[in-house]
């Protein structure tokens, strides 16, 4: 049984059965059965339901936030932009989708040469519990337009919204099995993996995560789009404007309750601004207001689960026997974990090496901006980064030599439909959104004239 928790109060909201071998067996054969309908169905139909789901979302969207604020705890109001933000993007793909897959014309020494942009089949789906549905939408959207089908796995915690999403798709009038959720747990995922009709397998979770299913992938040649974990840098350098900078990190560190790949969790400062930084951002966590996820008034809601606020208070208690200094929260309570700041971390800190998935923000300070960059790249990880400066022509030097998927300046590291979006290094690869993403699980077929 899967068991949704509403983290806040860790009451019991619904317990959902696994489905069985049979009924796996089932959605393989709809699933199938639905991409052969999508193929004779002219993409404009498609635009149509896809358009449909998101009026659906907007209609009735405090319901589905409450779905997501029940089950992993992000406050109503974070909830209701994520849903909007699904709605945002389908509406970006219905209008830029048929350019996106326009075929590409190449010259050659055929009469005629281009590539072509072409559905293959069911993408396999396994999603977080984070962001539970915008991970999901941005794989679905383009790839459903695009005239594949989908299989969701989602993480065992937000079943609820998993069968939500299943259902939009089914009221939209896309063809049955179009998209599906299937409650299943990790360990039995390799024979749908194995599953001839299953085209490609994109993953949004954990780097080990990331490295199991890629074996299993790799194992029986089917492609994959991995977004793993992240470190992220937020740099300050000492010519920035560091009231915005204050302000933006703890907004990127501290949005969902710390607990996304992208948040800001590592930031560098030039030696001195370091004082200045430290007072603003201090400032600014003192009065975020943690608590009751529902409440209009609260900016940060529990952590999704427990164990996860136990780990990070273990990453916590050995940076500070590492020489780290604790300068505001630090405490928690179930999974209610006080907004955490932490300054004169260094390299050698836990919360420097791992990823912390949740809200502690960790100070560095770095000599000059070489330093600043060094310590940036300085991880295993290279998802999104930020960088601070008034110069902008240094800032896109600067930019070059960060190894990350994603810099953003004078900005927050976040996700735009019209932006591919992606890691290097333990972080992942290939992309999601955008063109890139849209293309990656069609075939690209060369079509040459003689
Ligand atoms: O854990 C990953 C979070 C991604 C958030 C986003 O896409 O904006």
């Amino acid at each position: 049984m899967f068991k949704s928790i509403y983290p806040y109060t860790q009451e019991l909201i619904a317990e959902y059965q696994e489905h069985t071998e049979n009924e796996i067996a089932t959605k393989l054969l709809t699933g199938e059965k639905a991409y052969r309908e999508l193929l004779k169905t002219p993409l404009d139909k498609r635009r149509e339901w896809m358009a449909g789901i998101a009026t659906s979302m907007r209609n009735n969207v405090t319901e589905h936030a409450t779905i997501i604020t029940r089950e992993m705890g992000k406050t109503l109001k974070e909830a209701t932009a994520e849903v909007l933000k699904c709605a945002t993007t389908i509406d970006y793909y219905v209008e830029n989708i048929e350019s996106i897959l326009q075929p590409r014309i190449i010259t050659s020494d055929a009469q005629k040469s281009y590539v072509s942009y072409e559905p293959k089949g069911i993408i396999l789906a396994i999603m977080p519990w984070n962001f539970p549905y915008w991970q999901v939408f941005r794989f679905a959207i383009p790839n459903i337009l695009a005239g594949n089908a989908g299989i969701l796995k989602h993480a065992s915690n937000v079943s609820g919204c998993a069968l939500a999403i299943e259902r939009l798709f089914t009221e939209s009038g896309f063809p049955m099995g179009t998209f599906q959720s299937v409650l299943l747990s990790s360990k039995h995922i390799e024979p749908i993996i194995a599953d001839p009709r299953i085209q490609g397998v994109t993953l949004t979770g954990s780097t080990p995560a990331g490295k199991s299913v890629a074996a299993l992938a790799g194992k029986y040649i089917k492609k994959t789009v991995l977004e793993l974990g992240g470190s992220d840098p937020f740099i300050v350098l000492k010519d920035a404007d560091l009231k915005e900078a204050a302000k933006t990190a703890v907004q990127g560190r501290m949005q969902n309750a710390g607990q996304s790949c992208i948040a800001a969790k590592r930031w560098i400062v030039e030696q001195p601004v370091l004082e200045e930084f430290t007072a603003a951002v201090s400032d600014i966590i003192r009065q975020l207001k943690q608590g009751d996820p529902m409440q209009e008034s609260t900016n940060m809601g529990p952590m999704a689960r427990p164990d996860l606020a136990d780990d990070l208070a273990r990453q916590l208690g050995e940076s500070v026997k590492q020489g780290s200094r604790l300068v505001l929260g630090g405490t928690h309570e179930g999974c209610n974990f006080a907004p955490t700041l932490l300054t004169g971390v260094t390299v050698d800190a836990t919360a420097f090496r791992e990823e912390t998935f949740g809200p502690l923000a960790a100070i560095i300070s770095a000599a000059d901006e070489d330093a600043a960059i060094a310590l940036a790249n300085e991880t295993e990880f290279g998802l999104g980064s930020a960088l601070w400066t008034k110069d902008l022509e240094k800032a896109a030097r600067l930019a070059t030599r960060i190894e990350s998927g994603n810099v953003f300046i004078n900005a927050m590291m976040r996700s735009d439909a019209r932006l591919p979006f992606g890691g290097v290094k333990q972080s992942g690869y290939g992309r999601e959104l955008s063109l890139e993403g849209t293309h990656e699980f069609l075939n690209v077929k060369t079509v040459y004239i003689h």
